[in-house]
């Protein structure tokens, strides 16, 4: 017989509280991938777990994706996605479809399902109270016939380059769970679309953050076995993408945890989003969910 949702949720509630001490009035960013949004079910669980972070002390920040909505929307406009290195190709049409998708439809919907949780969630993008800048990316990559190194030129596709922590931190003390979308201002007066894992690095790295957690679509680092790897030291971590075993978009990702242990943060996580409160089963459990990458 399957339990009914407040059924698992008071389970789990009791399972978690002798580890609630551990994080108290600590700050956890949650990235919230596009992928691992799902359906309606996995969204209620998702906005419940961070609920219940802030019920426990916990400071949550939740900084979202929605790189396959983004996709949709274009399409139905006629703009074909173009990615390079990872990263889509933003002209200024598309960085407005971008800003409507992440800031307005999407944050919307997570601040709303938050809130329906009788917590107070309030919807952000790098622009409010001057919270982040970013400016160009200034991304090479490698021509594997030539080996020649050439720069990509990816439009306002941006690189965050300061993080102003008042906003985020007047907002705790008020109780409030910030949502933010990876979409912020130049100095330049143009408005940049940013990747959401280096987004959450650099609020991660700004706050530092007790713990990041990076929601996808698999249960974490998996190995050449393709069994979860529970956890991985930076060296290692750098070794598993030099061999090959860690590819394709779970390389950035990576790299992103490398950076964010690097600006302080003291750990982070890559866990499976498509599992239903994925988020209380890695901080409350004693052996966590996903690959815990650790300095
Ligand atoms: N060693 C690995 N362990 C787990 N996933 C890997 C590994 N190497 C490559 N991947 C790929 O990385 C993907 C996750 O990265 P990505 O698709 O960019 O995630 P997201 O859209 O959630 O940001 C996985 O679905 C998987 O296909
Ligand atoms: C520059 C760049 O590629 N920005 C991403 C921002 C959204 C994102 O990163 O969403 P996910 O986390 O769901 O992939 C994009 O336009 O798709």
């Amino acid at each position: 017989m399957s339990l009914s949702e407040s059924e698992t949720q008071a389970r789990l509630l009791a399972q978690a509280l002798p580890f609630m001490q551990r994080y108290e009035n600590k700050t956890i960013v949650v990235k919230y991938g596009g992928h691992a949004m799902g359906n309606a079910e996995l969204g209620k669980a998702f906005a419940s777990d961070i609920a219940l972070l802030k019920q426990s002390g916990v400071n949550p920040i939740v900084v979202h994706g929605g790189g396959p909505q983004i996709g949709a929307m274009l399409s139905k406009m006629g703009i074909e996605s173009k990615f390079e290195g990872g990263l889509r190709v933003t002209d200024q049409k598309t960085v407005e479809i971008v800003e409507m998708v992440l800031a307005g439809s999407i944050n919307k919907e997570i601040v709303a399902l938050i809130n329906q949780t009788g917590e107070w969630a309030i919807g952000l993008c790098g622009k409010d109270g001057n919270m982040v800048f970013a400016e160009k990316a200034k991304k090479t990559v490698v021509d594997p016939d030539s080996n020649i190194e050439r720069i990509l030129d990816l439009g306002f596709v941006g690189e965050v380059v300061e993080v102003d922590r008042t906003l985020i931190d007047l907002l705790a003390k008020s109780e409030m769970i910030p949502v933010i979308a990876p979409v912020a201002p130049g100095r330049d007066g143009h408005t940049y679309n940013i990747n959401a894992d280096t987004f959450a690095g650099a609020i991660a790295g700004a706050l530092n953050a007790t713990r990041l957690l990076f929601l996808t679509d698999v249960p974490g680092v998996l190995d050449k076995n393709g069994q979860l790897i529970k956890e991985l030291s930076v060296a290692e971590a750098r070794a598993l993408i030099k061999d090959g075993t860690i590819s394709g978009g779970m390389i950035p990702k990576v790299e992103t945890c490398i950076d964010a242990i690097k600006a302080g943060v003291q750990g982070v996580v890559i866990l499976n989003g498509k599992t239903a409160h994925s988020v209380l089963l890695e901080i409350f459990t004693e052996h966590g969910a996903g690959t815990l990458i650790v300095p």
